[in-house]
């Protein structure tokens, strides 16, 4: 599809035989933000975008925390928007999470710069290098979370998540595996988040003001380990790729030496989109797999399939082509991911009129990209609302015929560069977790805003299966199949 873009202003709300999608700009000053947030907080997050999709179409014209906006609901125009970054379309962020990020953030940078921080980080992720290596640091953090279960009476997912995955994740980033360091970083960055989403107050006292200072304690001692790694860069750039964490990548770059601050910086930042999106995937798989038998039900018959086979050959080391070559496990992370994923939009700033589709996006105007809603649109996912992750099977269901109306992890130049890595960590913890144990989730429900979480952070009671227990439900599973045939 082809976009004009003017670098003109637009004054007037037509451009040529173009024109801002129509819409409502609601009340003075606060716009549609109370419709848009009380969607957000009910149990039906894209009531606010149906009612309006209904009312003006696909792409429509609204008011939202004090900004004029065009909401986009429509993956063709998705696709265009994602597509054009740098020069027409910017990332736009609220301004407590700007005053957070650091200008050379590359959540928010542009150009060459972004470039090339994307490439490098990107290849390093999808590496199979790292995969193979991060593989058994996974398994090692989703072991030593389920030893702690022992004694607990209740388990919350949402929690013990994150116990898994902030550790890989700093291993990967900037190689920490010290319990103390890992203590410290994960109580600062826990500040540190918090003010993401807040009144953008910096005065002593105010959550954003807590929260930079927490980032500058975050950014002191990151800073010291780029330096220790700075010292050994002659080393660095000799060592084996497969041995590397990101900041290695990025102080070993020989093109152009990356500035010890930019570095600190970045992966502090990095951390933001890698900290809790992860968490989310694997608590929000388990919710729906408690609530949909069948699913769990074949879901473990192939992680059982691939564990006798390393159980028979003696081979408890599992390969992360092991974890990723299960079909079905990862249309369950799929269609866990259309159905909540913790970034349900994007938000961009147009630094040009733009015409895309018939509509008009005058300079200087916001776009809300939504994903969420293509996802839960019966135009593109037969019964959206039902679990169904089945419909990733068949070569119609994958990314429901047209690819644009599948993009938890964005597109363009920015699709996130942790899509693999991500799907990794979660293959890999849920086959250890329901090939482990049995479990029965407390009555929960999914909260929306201001960003997707479980209301009680998912309570289970978990039973450690027996591998009597294993054999049997395998044999039973093997029958039920033959009868059905
Ligand atoms: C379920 C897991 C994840 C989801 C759903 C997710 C989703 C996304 C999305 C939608 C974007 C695009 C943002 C935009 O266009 O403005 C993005 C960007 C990004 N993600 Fe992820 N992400 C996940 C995990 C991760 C992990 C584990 C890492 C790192 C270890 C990571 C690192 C990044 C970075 C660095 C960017 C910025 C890329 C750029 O602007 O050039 N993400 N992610």
């Amino acid at each position: 599809m082809k976009i004009k873009t003017s670098s003109s202003s637009s004054s007037s709300e037509s451009h040529d035989s173009c024109k801002i999608p129509k819409g409502s700009s609601g009340w003075p000053f606060i716009g549609e933000t109370l419709h848009y947030i009380a969607s957000g907080c009910s149990s039906h997050p894209v009531s606010f975008m149906e009612k309006r999709k209904s009312l003006y179409g696909n792409v429509f014209k609204s008011h939202l925390l004090g900004i004029p906006i065009i909401v986009s609901t429509d993956p063709d125009v998705n696709k265009v928007v994602l597509q054009n970054n740098g020069s027409t379309f910017i990332p736009y962020y609220p301004k407590s999470i700007t005053e957070l990020l650091g200008k050379s953030s590359i959540l928010q940078m542009n150009g060459n710069l972004q470039k090339k921080v994307h490439g490098l980080i990107g290849g390093f992720l999808k590496s199979s290098q790292l995969k193979a290596r991060i593989t058994k640091e996974i398994e090692k953090s989703v072991f030593l979370s389920m030893d702690s279960w022992k004694d607990k009476e209740l388990v919350y997912m949402q929690e013990e998540t994150k116990n898994i995955t902030f550790p890989v994740l700093v291993k990967v980033l900037m190689g920490v595996d010290q319990a103390e360091d890992l203590e410290f970083l994960k109580k600062e960055f826990g500040e540190f988040i918090k003010g993401l989403v807040c009144l953008p107050i910096k005065l002593p006292g105010t959550r954003l003001y807590k929260s930079l200072k927490a980032k500058e304690k975050l950014l002191k001692m990151v800073k010291r380990i780029v330096e220790e790694k700075r010292l050994n860069l002659e080393r660095i750039r000799t060592q084996e790729s497969d041995q590397m964490d990101a900041v290695e990548v990025l102080l070993g770059d020989t093109a152009e030496s990356l500035p010890l601050d930019f570095i600190s910086g970045n992966v502090i930042e990095m951390m933001i989109p890698g900290e809790e999106s992860v968490p989310m995937l694997m608590t929000l798989a388990i919710k729906y797999l408690s609530d949909c038998p069948l699913a769990l039900k074949q879901l473990l018959e192939e992680n059982m399939v691939l564990k006798r086979q390393k159980n028979q050959l003696n081979e408890e080391d599992y390969v992360w082509t092991d974890y990723m070559s299960l079909p079905f496990t990862q249309n369950v992370i799929s269609e866990t991911l259309r159905m909540a994923n913790i970034v349900n939009a994007v938000w961009r700033k147009a630094l040009k009129d733009v015409e895309i589709k018939g509509y008009l996006v005058p300079k200087g105007w916001c776009m809300l990209v939504s994903f969420l809603s293509i996802h839960m649109d019966e135009e593109n996912y037969e019964n959206p609302y039902q679990f169904n992750p089945w419909r990733w099977q068949s070569k119609q269901g994958h990314a429901a015929v047209n690819y644009n109306s599948f993009t938890p992890f964005g597109g363009g130049q920015r699709l996130c560069p942790g899509v693999d890595f991500s799907r990794l960590e979660v293959s890999i913890f849920l086959h250890h977790f329901i090939t482990s144990y049995r479990w029965e989730a407390e009555e929960d429900f999914i909260v929306n805003f201001p960003t997707v979480k479980m209301k009680r952070k998912l309570p289970i009671r978990v039973t450690p299966i027996s591998p009597s227990q294993l054999n049997k439900n395998h044999n039973t599973h093997h029958n039920e199949r033959i009868q059905s045939l």
